[in-house]
């Protein structure tokens, strides 16, 4: 689903966040980025969500070479990857449904078939009680919970996900573990940055270890 082919990416201004970096990571697929603070996990994972562009070599997804991808073409391709990065990204005008909903609608899909996706989606983080509320109103932890429904609920088949448990308490990080768990056995590529290396050595998955913007293992 994902290949690197000698990656590197230095930021203007000189900063070297990832050098010759090869990487695979297969169809349907689970597994974690670690990697001290600093490493080049969300420099790793923004390029292949198409935020940022490497300096020097390849990135392929689903067999495409994302170097073809012109500005205009970038909200296709991220129709169908799922984006949970820390700053949330939610509209604070509009209601937690709505926030969640937008990628549906979006799509141009039916009235009818956005409630119940979006139900759905909002109910697995258990927020569906809170569907009317303003992200404004809520908890850090939920407001995480509410940028990962909306991640999901355009059914991606690829999850890209920087520290999504960062705000949650250990309950909420495992179940929403065990929600990318789910997509996953049901079709979807999911790779985690993440600084919680217990939790992922708990959970069993591939692990792929950043050490100052090159793969350590
Ligand atoms: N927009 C940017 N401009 C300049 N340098 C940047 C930018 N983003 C990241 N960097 C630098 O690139 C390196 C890798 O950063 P990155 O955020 O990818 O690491 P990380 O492993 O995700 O760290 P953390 O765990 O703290 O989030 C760091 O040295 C960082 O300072």
């Amino acid at each position: 689903m994902v290949e690197f082919h000698q990656v590197a990416k230095r930021y203007p201004g000189g900063q070297i966040a990832l050098e010759g970096v090869d990487l695979t990571l297969g169809r349907q697929e689970m597994a974690f980025l670690t990697g001290h603070s600093g490493a080049g996990k969300s420099t790793l994972l923004k390029l292949i969500g198409l935020i940022e562009r490497p300096t020097h070599g390849q990135v392929i997804v689903n067999g495409k070479n994302l170097a073809r991808i012109g500005r205009a073409g970038v909200p296709r391709y991220r129709q169908r990857v799922g984006l949970i990065f820390q700053d949330y990204n939610l509209l604070f005008d509009r209601t937690v449904f709505d926030n969640v909903a937008l990628p549906l609608v979006i799509r141009g899909m039916r009235h009818a078939d956005i409630v119940r996706r979006t139900r759905a989606a909002l109910d697995t983080v258990g927020l569906l009680s809170h569907e009317r509320k303003r992200p404004i109103t809520l908890s850090g932890g939920e407001q995480q919970r509410v940028g990962i429904a909306r991640a999901v609920v355009g059914r991606p088949h690829l999850i890209l996900a920087d520290e999504p448990t960062g705000n949650l308490d250990p309950a909420l990080s495992a179940e929403i573990m065990r929600l990318f768990a789910r997509l996953n056995q049901a079709g979807t590529s999911v790779l985690i940055a993440t600084h919680d290396i217990a939790l992922v050595e708990s959970l069993g998955y591939r692990r792929v270890a950043l050490d100052h913007g090159r793969v350590a293992a």
